[in-house]
């Protein structure tokens, strides 16, 4: 499956040809902006596999190599131990893999490397799928997401890039630039808003919370169906900042009822058993509704979606590879493992 977003309630399909997805319920400006992707979609498939593979080299080599003519034996398991330690699993996750994978050795009783390798495949997969799930789309009117995350996690670089896609499935989009703190990062978000067409609400100082329900309001008069409100990056162990957050949260359901409808956390990816902290952290003070995992490209940490999975399993809604647009797709728990891992014949 390659879509990048979950239409709900009921679909009534007309779809963009680029990538199979859903359309908003939600009325569209007749001059709404539509960036399409410029590539087909099997060849846009191909590209980010390549792109993802290439990404996770780093975590896949050490992962792969040790099954190369190998013997099963308790040699193979430390290994295993140790590469997926060093990927950043986490102790848990990677306990609970050996475990199913010794079990699933002696059960269907397998005697080659190989064997093992495509058992702990199908392991992974399986403990990684409950983190797939796609953005919906048109539930509300305007969709609210808030979007967090401590410094440089990438929050800005995937506003920008969600922003697109979203234009690509027909979704007007609003900006709020919650970021009070640092005018650079306002002027950012504005430059790239008028670039592409997005309306940026900002303010020249003060308040972030009345940023985000100035935004909501705007966009609900206009009939925008999507605003996006970027935040200040913190870590959770500011914990004056992270009660800004919640004021942001708070002050956005007084602009519309059940807004937010969204909180995502962005994550760098090369952080990795940090990564899980924040998730906690983050997820504690406001009730995450999704992830977005940024630079996989490179990294050798890609393991802990693992550990992700195993201790808050939040739903992934899309990696990072990249800084090109096309280089954040919806995470694929299938897709995933393939690229660390190889594919079932492999
Ligand atoms: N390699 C790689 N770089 C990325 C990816 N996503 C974002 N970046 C880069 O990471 C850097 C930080 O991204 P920003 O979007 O500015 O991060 P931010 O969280 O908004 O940062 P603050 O506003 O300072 O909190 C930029 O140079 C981005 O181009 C990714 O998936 N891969």
């Amino acid at each position: 499956m390659f879509s990048f977003f979950k239409k709900n309630p009921k679909p009534e399909l007309d779809s963009v040809p680029e990538i199979a997805a859903p359309v908003v319920e939600a009325p569209i400006e007749e001059d709404a902006p539509v960036a399409l992707p410029a590539i087909a979609p099997a060849e846009a498939k191909r590209s980010w596999l390549a792109r993802l593979k290439s990404g996770l080299s780093k975590t896949s080599s050490n992962l792969t190599t040790l099954f190369i003519g190998a013997r099963i034996d308790d040699d193979l398991y430390e290994e295993l131990e140790a590469a997926l330690l060093m990927a950043d699993t986490g102790v848990d996750a990677t306990q609970f893999l050996l475990t199913e994978l010794k079990r699933c050795v002696k059960d269907q009783k397998l005697t080659e490397a190989a064997q093992v390798k495509s058992a702990l495949r199908q392991l992974m997969i399986k403990l990684l799928e409950p983190l797939q799930k796609p953005l919906e789309l048109g539930r509300h009117q305007p969709m609210v997401m808030m979007i967090t995350g401590v410094n440089g996690a990438g929050k800005t670089t995937t506003i920008g890039k969600l922003a697109k896609h979203l234009q690509a499935h027909r979704q007007s989009v609003l900006l709020a630039a919650g970021d009070t703190f640092r005018a650079a990062a306002r002027e950012q978000l504005t430059i790239w808003g008028e670039r592409n067409n997005v309306s940026v609400i900002a303010q020249e100082s003060g308040d972030p919370a009345a940023v985000a329900f100035d935004a909501v309001h705007s966009a609900s008069a206009k009939g925008i169906n999507v605003v996006m409100v970027d935040t200040a990056g913190r870590l959770p162990t500011q914990l004056h900042l992270m009660e800004e957050l919640k004021k942001i949260k708070r002050v956005t359901a007084k602009a519309m009822a059940d807004a937010p409808h969204e909180i995502l956390l962005i994550i760098d990816g090369n952080t990795g058993q940090n990564a899980l902290m924040q998730v906690k952290a983050f997820d504690d003070a406001l009730g995450l509704t999704g992830l977005v995992v940024t630079k996989l490209d490179g990294t050798a940490k890609g393991g802990v979606l693992a550990a992700i999975a195993r201790t808050r399993p939040i739903p992934v809604y899309f990696i990072g590879v990249g800084e090109q647009i096309e280089d954040l797709q919806p995470f694929n728990a299938e897709e995933f493992v393939t690229a660390l891992l190889g594919d079932a014949s492999d």
